[in-house]
């Protein structure tokens, strides 16, 4: 079988790559396509690209205006490209057709929020305590960005980085996953298409150990924008102690979901299969955690194990698939042994467990739901990446936010109650950067986005994240006509 050559995105031109790698389907297990995996001379090419483009004339006389309507431009090519992108994803990362479709299309409204925001960030200007100075702050683009992100998710978390780096009028060099890159490689044609200046995007791909580590230490990079795993992240700060770079990291997650009894039950089913199951659980907001009221338990984990049981599993590409396949086989092996390791420290099997026996190709994992009843175990503690829910219960409120908050991360949170006073109480406690109430797994441009502890630092989506890809300028004007006073004190 031909295998698809994709190529990397440099100074405007698609490049012919010095290196390659082959990419899995991984609903087959199959090579598919080749991939570039870039050097550090590409590297520095794309970033060295960035920063002349930065520093040109043409990139300067864009007026915010102009890169507002590049980035709608580019959300509309989004959209009408939506189809055609979500079946690379699909493809190269055996995330469902029904959900990277319906995401990707979404992804559009992201470009078009930040276009839409390029030219309303403003400066200010301040009622300085001085009656002879006039002080200004200009909020000028930060610099060249790496934005790196990981395998799931791709156009989506790039979107978030984008988005806003080019609205702050910063220039972009954004690294793929070496898992599953295919859509982002092929999103730079509508990059391309939209009209950026070349230099301003660049697009690649390549390993973390040298593409990714040289783009995150690069002396002419001032803003890393990174999600990925923890571990990745250290890494990732490491570099940065070379270029001192702004770093904002979106890591990952062992999201709480708390089912109370007065929940509505079938929502909060649904709920909870949408947060564990949804993308085979490879979700950074995974409901991974479900605490639940002691005196339902048994009915809501019956309700759960038909639901799970249900759930069609098979080709990605066939829009009647509820679950594909999980990314790798690396991703599958770690679920495993977790999954092992669980059960053999007195974690209960509810369902799942194991590798469904009518998917013997690709990297399928059944929908595996463990109760857990004792927090210490690996399955309760770790991030899984996978379909696997745990679960712990509760018999008050206060034994539910101690649960939920038991945890060294901090991303998302789900709260299931039709009591609207435990429902406050129980946002404004838990450590999380999202709680939802009666829903999950829900997103916007317009609402901010990130980690408590070890889930992160900064936030992504929403009208503050363009002020992360700026910096102020203060200027001083001084309008007196009269001399400078004293010049031996500080004025
Ligand atoms: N908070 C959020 O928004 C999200 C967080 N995640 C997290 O991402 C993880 C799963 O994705 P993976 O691809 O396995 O993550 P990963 O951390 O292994 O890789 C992420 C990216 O970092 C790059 N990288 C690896 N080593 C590097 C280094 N030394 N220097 C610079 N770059 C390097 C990789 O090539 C890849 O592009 C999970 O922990 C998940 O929770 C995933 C999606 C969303
Ligand atoms: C990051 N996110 C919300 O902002 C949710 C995602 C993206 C991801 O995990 O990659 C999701 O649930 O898929």
């Amino acid at each position: 079988m031909t295998l698809v050559a994709f190529s990397n995105f440099i100074d405007g031109a698609f490049d012919t790559p010095t290196a390659t790698f082959e990419s899995i389907d991984p609903s087959t297990g199959a090579p598919w396509a080749t991939m570039p995996a870039a050097t550090e001379a590409d590297v520095d090419r794309a970033v060295e690209a960035a920063h002349r483009t930065l520093h040109s004339a043409a990139w300067a006389s864009l007026t915010a205006t102009a890169r507002g309507k590049l980035l709608v431009r580019l959300g509309d090519l989004v959209v009408a490209n939506a189809g055609r992108l979500a079946e690379l994803e699909t493809r190269d990362t055996g995330k469902i057709i029904r959900e990277t479709r319906a995401q990707i299309a979404y992804v559009g409204d992201y470009y078009r929020y930040y276009g839409g925001l390029a030219d309303k960030h403003e400066g200010s200007h301040l009622p300085i305590d001085k009656a002879d100075m006039d002080v200004t702050i200009r909020r000028e683009p930060i610099g060249v960005v790496a934005a790196v992100v990981p395998w799931n998710s791709q156009l989506f978390l790039s979107a978030v980085k984008l988005g806003p780096a080019l609205a702050a009028g910063c220039t972009v060099v954004l690294k793929a996953s070496e898992d599953g890159p295919a859509p982002l490689l092929a999103f730079a044609e509508l990059v391309h298409e939209a009209g950026f200046p070349a230099g301003s995007v660049n697009i690649l791909t390549g390993f973390g150990h040298d593409c990714g580590r040289r783009l995150t230490s690069h002396p002419l990079v001032s803003r890393v924008a990174f999600t990925g795993g923890p571990s990745t992240a250290r890494a990732i700060v490491r570099n940065t102690a070379e270029n001192l770079a702004y770093t904002t990291l979106e890591l990952g997650g062992k999201s709480p979901v708390v089912v109370f009894a007065d929940a509505d039950l079938d929502s909060a089913a649904n709920a909870v299969v949408a947060g564990i199951f949804a993308a085979s659980g490879q979700s950074c907001v995974a409901g991974s955690r479900l605490l639940v009221e002691h005196s339902i338990k048994a009915e809501f984990l019956d309700r759960l194990k038909h639901k799970a049981e249900a759930i069609k599993i098979g080709d990605p590409q066939d829009p009647a698939t509820e679950m594909g396949p999980l990314a790798t086989p690396r991703q599958r092996e770690w679920i495993e042994n977790i999954v092992a390791e669980s059960l053999a420290k007195g974690g209960t099997l509810v369902t799942g467990g194991k590798r469904p026996d009518e998917h013997p190709h690709g990297f399928y994992y059944a929908p595996t739901i463990i109760d857990g009843e004792d927090s210490a175990l690996p399955c309760v503690r770790e991030e899984l990446f996978g379909p696997v829910l745990s679960v712990l219960a509760f018999d008050t409120e206060a034994e539910a936010l101690a649960l939920a908050n038991d945890t060294p991360f901090g991303l998302a949170s789900g709260v299931f109650t039709t009591n609207l006073a435990k429902a406050h109480r129980m946002a404004r406690d838990i450590h999380a950067g999202v709680v939802w109430v009666n829903t999950y797994r829900a997103v916007s441009p317009l609402v901010p986005f990130g980690g408590y502890g070890q889930s992160g630092l900064g936030r992504e989506g929403g009208l503050d994240a363009i002020r992360d890809y700026t910096r102020s300028k203060s200027v001083w004007i001084r309008i007196s006509d009269e001399p400078i006073p004293d010049p031996f004190v500080m004025r």
